[in-house]
């Protein structure tokens, strides 16, 4: 009994290496294929900015420590800009903070805060006043996402991302604006959500009603807090590969090529693309830009989107055909 039972789970912990082994692979390298078409549209990954556009600026970036946060601070970083970045897992913080301070002779602090607690974050932001001062720029870029059929899904489950995105994003904006308030600095806040923000989408329902949340908070503050000095924009991403998304949206890997097969411009975006929008938003140069929502997705959303969009698949031969019988129909 005993040894049909080890048996068994050897052939488990087996089977789920086997299963695991190319995942691994992947994400060790991050590469994603690409549509011949995408050659029109190579990315641009270089700083867009001019040298020294945030000197004398402080950036506080949630989830700074990995993916598309630690590539919006690298490019802040690199554009002179003193760089906070928060999150919970403080090692891979300092890890990264050392590295981008190293790269760009700019001096990156982390700070450890989980967002959810908004005690955490008054301390975050205390021990940031002693460091830097109050921030300049403001980027809410931490979340949490698994995919998960709805039925399935437990209320801590879809706690655990409400608090994240919507009451994460809250708190931390609430904490920082009202700071500033008082202390009649202005800033530039951004949010990084998602297109299905926007229509909401099957299979990720908690992190569709945050982030949903995230925009309507956004869209609000815009308008209510423009007399404090504060801009409010947001930045709605579709895929862009990271090991933090992927990880938990397809981690088999199996609809990385739907996907890419559904976008016009026939790839996914570049973390380096992303930042260089971030830093646009967050910069002088667009003073005037405030309750914005930029879709930021390589067509995904219009191609999802449109009745019709599905004849891209339509031969010119079977064109020929369909007009001919469309011409020869004689009444209604
Ligand atoms: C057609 C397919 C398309 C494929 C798409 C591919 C690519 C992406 C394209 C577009 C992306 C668009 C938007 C992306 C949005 C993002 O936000 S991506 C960023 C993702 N990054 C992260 O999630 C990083 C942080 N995440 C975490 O730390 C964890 O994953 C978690 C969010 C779960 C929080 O961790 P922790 O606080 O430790 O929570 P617990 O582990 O205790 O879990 C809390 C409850 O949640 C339940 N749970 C956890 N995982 C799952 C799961 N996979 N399925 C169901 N339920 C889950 C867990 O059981 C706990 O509940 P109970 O206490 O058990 O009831
Ligand atoms: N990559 C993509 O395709 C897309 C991403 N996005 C958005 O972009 C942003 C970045 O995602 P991405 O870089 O891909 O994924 P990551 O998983 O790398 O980034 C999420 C970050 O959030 C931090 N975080 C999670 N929970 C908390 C918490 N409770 N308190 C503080 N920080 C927390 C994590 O750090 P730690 O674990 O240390 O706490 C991590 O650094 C997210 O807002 C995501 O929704 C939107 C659309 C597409």
């Amino acid at each position: 009994m005993a040894a049909a039972t080890i048996r068994s789970q050897t052939e488990f912990v087996r089977a789920g290496r086997k299963l695991l082994q190319p995942w691994f692979h992947r994400f060790a390298g991050l590469q994603s294929c690409s549509a011949p078409h995408s050659q029109f549209f190579a990315p641009s990954e270089g700083i867009m900015l001019p040298a020294g556009s945030f000197n004398n600026r402080v950036a506080f970036i949630t989830g700074g420590g990995t993916g598309l946060g630690r590539a919006m601070t690298t490019v802040l970083s690199q554009l002179g800009a003193q760089c906070v970045i928060a999150s919970r897992k403080l090692d891979i913080l300092q890890q990264t903070a050392n590295e981008i301070s190293r790269q760009t002779g700019n001096k990156v602090h982390a700070i450890q805060c989980d967002v959810r607690d908004p005690q955490a974050i008054s301390h975050c932001v205390d021990q940031m006043v002693a460091l830097t001062g109050l921030p300049d720029v403001i980027i809410n870029n931490a979340a949490g996402n698994f995919i998960c059929p709805s039925e399935r899904l437990s209320p801590n489950g879809w706690k655990s991302i409400i608090d994240i995105v919507l009451n994460g994003t809250a708190f931390t904006t609430l904490e920082l604006g009202k700071r500033l308030i008082q202390n009649q600095k202005g800033a530039s806040f951004l949010a990084i959500t998602t297109i299905y923000a926007e229509s909401g989408s099957g299979f990720v329902v908690p992190s569709a009603s945050a982030k949903a949340g995230v925009d309507a908070l956004y869209k609000s503050l815009a308008a209510e807090w423009g007399r404090y000095g504060h801009r409010f924009n947001i930045i709605q991403p579709g895929p862009i590969k990271t090991k933090g998304a992927f990880s938990r949206l397809d981690p088999t890997g199996t609809f990385e090529k739907a996907m890419i097969d559904r976008i016009p411009t026939g790839r996914l975006g570049k973390p380096a693309e992303l930042a260089n929008l971030a830093a646009y938003l967050s910069s002088d140069y667009a003073s005037w830009i405030s309750g914005a929502v930029i879709r930021f997705d390589g067509g995904e959303f219009v191609s999802m989107a449109g009745e019709f969009n599905e004849l891209r698949r339509v031969t010119q031969d079977q064109w020929k055909m369909m007009e001919t019988m469309i011409r020869s129909t004689k009444g209604s």
